[in-house]
């Protein structure tokens, strides 16, 4: 068996009598940052959720290789929509720590200290609802690293945000790769993946078409469907 920090074996997820997930075999590997890939309905967020145990599988198993990285304290997951509290900035980010009993004030200088790390440069006591796209996507960041995780899931984290605000976020990403979370991250964008791949899986139908590093599923996909996906073709 291939090593990894989790695998993936025989895992399907059926909803309303329909196959959106599997059945699936995988093994990631290796400590960087890895692409999830593939068109519309292919079943990256339904992937990502299943790993954060979010969604329930029907067949199958997730083993992890270390238990501490199945709890889910040790995830952090952004979705591609954050979700908002009716609170400040400030306690948004401190949920996570309230959670776990911190007590408010260390869980609040924790937060001011991870808004600074994302360059969340707001003010923070206003509501949450009041920031643009891009500061909502650094505080579902800063809020997701709060409990300093070993894996952070991302789930298009950079739909809709200018190419500024890409930047910065990727800009992050790198950093807290560089701090050894292991990140796991879907994105439609073929430039973002290209900047960032270490590693892609490509989904499409619920299946892993394609699994290989970055640079060599840019340069040499080896099926029809990573092929076609690549050149911007219309894959059904
Ligand atoms: N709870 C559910 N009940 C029924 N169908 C579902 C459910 N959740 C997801 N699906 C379907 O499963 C398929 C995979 O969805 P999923 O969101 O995982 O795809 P995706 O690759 O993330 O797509 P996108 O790129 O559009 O975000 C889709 O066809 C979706 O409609």
């Amino acid at each position: 068996m291939v090593s990894g920090w989790v695998s993936l074996s025989g895992v399907t997820v059926r909803r309303r009598g329909r196959t959106i997930l599997g059945p699936l075999d995988a093994t990631l590997n290796g400590g960087g940052l890895t692409i999830l890939m593939g068109p519309n309905g292919a079943g990256k967020t339904t992937l990502l959720r299943v790993l954060h145990g979010l969604e329930r599988v029907n067949t199958g198993e997730v083993h992890w290789t270390d238990p501490k990285d199945a709890d889910g304290r040790s995830q952090g997951f952004v979705f591609q929509t954050p979700v908002l509290m009716r609170r400040s900035v400030l306690d948004c980010i401190a949920y996570p720590l309230l959670l776990d009993g911190v007590s408010r004030t260390q869980a609040r200088e924790q937060a001011r200290a991870h808004a600074a790390e994302v360059g969340l440069t707001v003010n923070l006591d206003q509501a949450v609802t009041f920031l643009s796209g891009g500061e909502k996507q650094k505080m579902a960041l800063a809020r997701a690293l709060m409990r300093r995780p070993r894996i952070l899931f991302l789930d298009e984290p950079c739909a809709n945000l200018d190419g500024r605000s890409v930047k910065e976020i990727e800009e992050i990403l790198h950093r807290i790769k560089a701090g050894g979370t292991r990140i796991l991250m879907s994105t439609h964008d073929m430039g973002q993946a290209r900047r960032l791949a270490d590693d892609v899986l490509f989904l499409h139908a619920g299946k892993l078409v394609e699994q290989s590093n970055g640079d060599d599923f840019f340069r040499s996909p080896r099926t029809a469907e990573a092929k076609a996906y690549l050149k911007g073709e219309i894959l059904l």
